[in-house]
């Protein structure tokens, strides 16, 4: 059976990335993350991505290329990530489900405590940002 995807955008705007600030469980409240989540029955990977971003973010993303490589989470479970930008770049996201929100630049990518699946990342989130 293949893995259950969680999709999570790197949405970068003016040479930073967004990371959102998770509110819950206990146990990972606090740690940031990249918007995103389950892809639903019936859904493309970039169709979830779009919803998430309109659920969590109040914003419409448009969805590009694979970043690095699928993240195992847990059983039969990964994240996998897109770049992703704003629609209109000058809209303004807000963190509809999470703690906070904020705009990382590269200096700041390893002061920042994320889950532990996306600490993975952050080289390919770098080039990203580098690019
Ligand atoms: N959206 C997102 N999820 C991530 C990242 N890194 C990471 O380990 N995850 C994990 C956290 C959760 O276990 C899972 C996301 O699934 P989800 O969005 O359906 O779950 P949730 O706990 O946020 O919310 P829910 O099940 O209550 O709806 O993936 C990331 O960068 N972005």
């Amino acid at each position: 059976m293949s893995a259950r995807v969680i999709v999570g955008a790197a949405i970068v705007r003016g040479g930073a990335l967004l990371a959102q600030q998770r509110a819950y469980p206990p146990d990972v409240a606090g740690l940031w993350e990249l918007p995103g989540g389950r892809v639903e029955t019936g859904e493309t990977e970039p169709e979830a991505l779009r919803r998430e971003c309109v659920e969590e973010l109040g914003v419409e993303v448009l969805v590009g290329d694979r970043v690095g490589v699928d993240v195992p989470l847990r059983a039969n479970l990964v994240l996998r990530v897109y770049a992703a930008e704003l629609a209109d770049p000058a809209a303004e996201p807000k963190p509809l489900e999470h703690k906070g929100l904020r705009w990382i630049r590269p200096d700041a990518l390893d002061r920042v405590r994320w889950l532990p699946a996306d600490l993975e990342l952050l080289p390919h989130l770098r080039s990203l940002l580098a690019a």
